[in-house]
């Protein structure tokens, strides 16, 4: 038997098409589209290649990008400012910081600095604190992308074991607590997880979350589980091409698994697409306050 494979591509597309339509519809009722700011520093490539990626979603689905780059020699200070001016700017919904910053540079005063109703990447502590205690807050793209994926995939998450590989602020974190949210029984591994097999050979839903091209095989995966791949990792193949792989033994482990999600093609496209939800959510409720429309 092979897995379902699930076609986070797909469901990205067709969620991307909706999120137009209501852009068109709300346009003439604000006066204006939804505005993303994206701003990178540094020349690190993959990063250049996801802010062109994450534009490029932009202004397919009808919303304005004023995306920002810094030169990593650049003062820290002009970062901030920018950010204050954005959280001032009544055009921009939505601004995100392009982790990770270069050397030298500290994440934490920038993602202090956004207003917290504009952090679509739910990085700002007051987000972070909202999730943890259950509360209505803009979450991050990533584990909110798996999330809609199983819930669109029909897959039960009540009363199920969930192992989580992986415990950054940005993926393994918060999705544990979206998974619990759910009603799962989370358990959240890492590098110092002593027998990893062990523990995720338990699970009913195994999501990596890692960065290690294969951590994941066959012998590790109870037969009919749910396999998320968030993992994205450029290798190179025997004839010299760069690849992009995840941190699942694909082939092996899809003919174990009852679901599957594939690298390119599974959790990356939906990422994406949360990222111009939640600026759409929070264009919905900036104009939303007050002045009668119906958003
Ligand atoms: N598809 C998408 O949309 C996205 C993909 N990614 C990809 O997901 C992966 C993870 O990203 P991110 O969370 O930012 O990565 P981090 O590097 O911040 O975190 C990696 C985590 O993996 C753990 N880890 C490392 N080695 C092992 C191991 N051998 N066994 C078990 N756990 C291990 C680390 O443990 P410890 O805490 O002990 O160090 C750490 O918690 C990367 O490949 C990244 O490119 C990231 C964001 C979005
Ligand atoms: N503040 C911040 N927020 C992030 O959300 C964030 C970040 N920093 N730093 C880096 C990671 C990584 N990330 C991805 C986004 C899209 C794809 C994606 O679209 N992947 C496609 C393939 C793209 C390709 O071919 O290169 C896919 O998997 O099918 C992958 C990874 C967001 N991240
Ligand atoms: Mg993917």
């Amino acid at each position: 038997m092979s897995a379902k494979i699930l076609d986070g591509k797909a469901l990205a597309a067709r969620l991307q098409t909706e999120m137009a339509e209501q852009v068109q519809t709300w346009i003439p009722q604000v006066g204006r589209p939804p505005g993303l700011a994206v701003l990178r520093v540094g020349e690190d490539p993959a990063s250049a290649a996801y802010v062109r990626g994450k534009e490029r979603a932009c202004e397919r689905v009808g919303m304005a990008s004023f995306g920002q780059h810094f030169s990593a020699e650049a003062p820290p200070s002009q970062l901030l400012d920018t950010i204050l001016r954005l959280n001032q700017d009544e055009r921009v919904d939505g601004i995100l910081v392009q982790l990770p910053l270069p050397p030298g540079w500290d994440p934490i005063p920038p993602l202090l600095a956004i207003e917290p109703d504009k952090d679509v990447d739910g990085l700002h502590p007051m987000n972070l604190g909202r999730l943890l205690r259950g509360e209505p807050g803009l979450q991050s793209c990533t584990p909110l992308g798996v999330m809609r994926l199983l819930q669109t995939e029909g897959i039960p998450l009540s009363g199920k074991q969930a192992v989580v590989v992986g415990r950054s602020i940005l993926v393994g974190k918060p999705l544990s607590l979206m998974l619990l949210a759910a009603d799962a029984t989370v358990t959240l591994a890492h590098s110092r997880t002593p027998d990893l097999a062990d523990v995720t050979r338990r699970a009913d839903i195994v999501v990596m979350a890692v960065g290690k091209p294969n951590l994941l095989s066959a012998d590790m995966v109870k037969p009919g589980a749910v396999v998320i791949d968030v993992g994205i990792n450029r290798t190179l193949t025997p004839d010299g091409s760069s690849q992009l792989v995840g941190d699942v033994c694909y082939e092996e482990v899809k003919e174990v698994a009852a679901a599957i999600t594939p690298v390119p093609g599974g959790v990356g496209p939906m990422t994406v697409t949360m990222l111009l939800h939640n600026t759409l959510e929070s264009y919905r409720l900036r104009n939303r306050r007050g002045n009668g429309c119906s958003l």
